[in-house]
């Protein structure tokens, strides 16, 4: 099967670099090749390669960034996406797109079913909408198989995340102030990538599972309590006090509640959610060994 990825450096990407399986035939894009500000060159890439299967594993992911950089986030996080759907529609190739937890409100505290009304509190998670928006559309308009599969605070040994942060600072102090306010589902990258492969297998030949799925890990935690984890398995002395969202003020706001219920993508596609404490123990001492070398 002929796979085309967009990213190459993100975590998502990378992961999915070391999982896929023998008989993928998988070309990775990076920004020299394919610029998702530049919706037309992507969609272009689609139609010169005509793969079997197309993953969009890039995205402006800058949440606070974004906040001053909106026509960025929009042409990257939706118009490129969109332009992408539309090439796979026209030579019926899979197309998975990933979406994230912060196109919700964060109301409430029971995990958001595929079907809860959106609400996204900052311009990251109104250019994701509006790229889920431009993906839905285009399929609609005579796509052929395609998912859009929402996750959550995504980390992995590689690229910017909560892990890596809380290490780094970690080395530097002895006690830190996180929210806990706000709960999620922390959800290792390789999983991710394992699931887009199951997916992508699974929908070309039963195109009627095309639709919009969560995945994020268990069990549900605040950041707090994922940082007195990260610091635990790390074998770190660091206090970690937990404070309201009020007291750690950032540009953009995040929502509270960021529960995925995942039930849909167990159901439909046999992936279950995956378990962040046995990822966090396999990654957090490759992190201390190659901060270790010298
Ligand atoms: N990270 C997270 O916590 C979460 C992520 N998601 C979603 O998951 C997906 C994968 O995220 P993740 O792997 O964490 O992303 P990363 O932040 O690790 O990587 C982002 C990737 O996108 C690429 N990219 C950004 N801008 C452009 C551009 N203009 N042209 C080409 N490539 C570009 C980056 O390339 P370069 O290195 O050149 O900048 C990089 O490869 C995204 O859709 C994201 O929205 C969803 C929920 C949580
Ligand atoms: C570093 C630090 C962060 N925080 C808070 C800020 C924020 O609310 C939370 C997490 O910080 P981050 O900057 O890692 O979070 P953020 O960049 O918002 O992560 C998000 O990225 C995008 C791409 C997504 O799609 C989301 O699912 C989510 O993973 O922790 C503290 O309370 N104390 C600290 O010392
Ligand atoms: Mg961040």
């Amino acid at each position: 099967m002929k796979v085309l990825v967009f990213g190459r450096t993100g975590q998502v990407a990378r992961a999915l670099a070391t999982r896929a399986p023998a008989d993928w035939d998988m070309t990775t894009l990076g920004r020299d090749q394919a610029d998702l500000t530049d919706p037309a060159a992507c969609a272009a890439a689609i139609a010169a390669q005509r793969p079997d299967v197309v993953i969009n594993a890039a995205a402006y992911t800058g949440v606070d960034a974004a906040e001053s950089d909106a026509a960025t986030a929009l042409r990257v996080n939706a118009d490129s996406p969109g332009a992408m759907a539309r090439a796979c529609a026209d030579i019926g190739a899979v197309f998975l797109h990933i979406s994230t937890d912060y196109v919700f409100d964060g109301a409430g505290d029971a995990p958001h079913r595929t079907d809860a009304p959106t609400g996204p509190l900052g311009v990251y998670g109104r250019s994701k909408l509006a790229g889920e928006d431009a993906v839905r559309a285009a399929m609609k308009a005579g796509g052929g198989p395609h998912a859009i599969l929402r996750t959550a605070w995504v980390f992995s040994d590689t690229g910017a995340n909560f892990v890596r942060t809380m290490l780094r600072l970690g080395r530097t102090r002895d006690s830190l102030r996180v929210v806990a306010d706000q709960w999620g589902g922390p959800t290792p990258a390789s999983a991710i990538a394992d699931a887009l492969i199951a997916m992508a297998d699974a929908l070309h030949d039963r195109p009627e599972l095309s639709g919009t799925y969560h995945f994020s890990g268990a069990p549900h935690v605040t950041w707090a309590t994922f940082a007195r984890a990260i610091f635990d398995v790390a074998g770190m002395a660091v206090q970690v006090h937990d404070i309201p969202s009020a007291e750690y003020p950032t540009p953009a706001r995040r929502p509270a509640n960021s529960r995925l219920d995942c039930t849909p993508t167990k159901a439909a596609f046999g992936i279950a959610e995956p378990d962040w404490r046995a990822a966090l123990n396999d990654i957090i001492p490759a992190l201390l060994a190659q901060e270790a070398t010298p």
